[in-house]
């Protein structure tokens, strides 16, 4: 199955108080993945959100994704999402096997994006693209990279950092397959209004 569409990220500080609603509003939208970022250390906490998560993921067919965190993903059978110092990928993808889903931050390089893929990458992320407030010190990256990666590689690419529904048009136009978003999606002040940004994500990437 090829991964396209809109990659919701959760923040936990951004939606505290409406975790779960707005990730159903979120769904309801259409997302093809939905990633579990919670930095914090309670893991009884992060086993039940994500349990939470899972749930509502089976409920909508759309996959869960757990940042950071390969045991945990093992333990609910789902996909993980590894950055350059979260571990070697080769392991990960061992221990989940086959076909799970998991991703790789690439940051701006097409080498590292490279060695994610011969690791086993299932798809590969870059950015940030534009000012982030979730991460502002995330490495920048630019339009023209993606157009190079669009030839070398042959697995779905994301883009993430300050995506929006203004700025994400030229991304897709430039190969992206999967805008990761979470203040562009969650930074909104109803459920009905993160279901309208949803769809109109999709809408940019031309999903139905
Ligand atoms: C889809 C996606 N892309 C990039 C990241 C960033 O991962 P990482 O560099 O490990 O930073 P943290 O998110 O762990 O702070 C991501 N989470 N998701
Ligand atoms: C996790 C991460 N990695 C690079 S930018 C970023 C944050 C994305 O959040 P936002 O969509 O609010 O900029
Ligand atoms: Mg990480």
């Amino acid at each position: 199955m090829k991964l396209r569409g809109l990659y919701a990220v959760t923040d936990s500080q951004l939606l505290a108080g409406k975790f779960l609603a707005y990730v159903e509003a979120a769904l309801e939208g259409g997302v093809t993945l939905l990633q579990y970022r919670d930095k914090s250390s309670d893991e009884a906490r992060r086993l039940r959100e994500a349990e939470a998560l899972r749930n509502l993921c089976e409920r909508y067919k759309t996959q869960l994704i757990i940042n950071d965190d390969a045991e945990l993903a093992a333990r609910l059978g789902v996909g993980v999402h590894l950055g350059q110092t979260d571990g070697p990928l080769a392991p990960v993808r061992a221990l989940l096997g086959h076909k799970a889903i998991v991703g790789s931050t690439c940051h701006a390089s097409l080498e590292l994006a490279e060695q994610a893929v011969n690791e086993g990458a299932s798809y590969v992320a870059f950015g940030r693209f534009f000012n982030s407030s979730t991460k502002p010190g995330a490495p920048s990256a630019n339009l023209e990279l993606l157009e190079q990666a669009r030839i070398k590689l042959h697995v779905p690419i994301c883009a993430i950092g300050g995506i929006t529904l203004e700025n994400g048009a030229p991304l897709v136009a430039h190969g992206v397959d999967l805008l990761a978003v979470v203040h562009g999606l969650f930074g909104a002040d109803s459920t009905a209004e993160v279901t309208r940004r949803a769809r109109a994500f999709n809408d940019l990437l031309l999903i139905k």
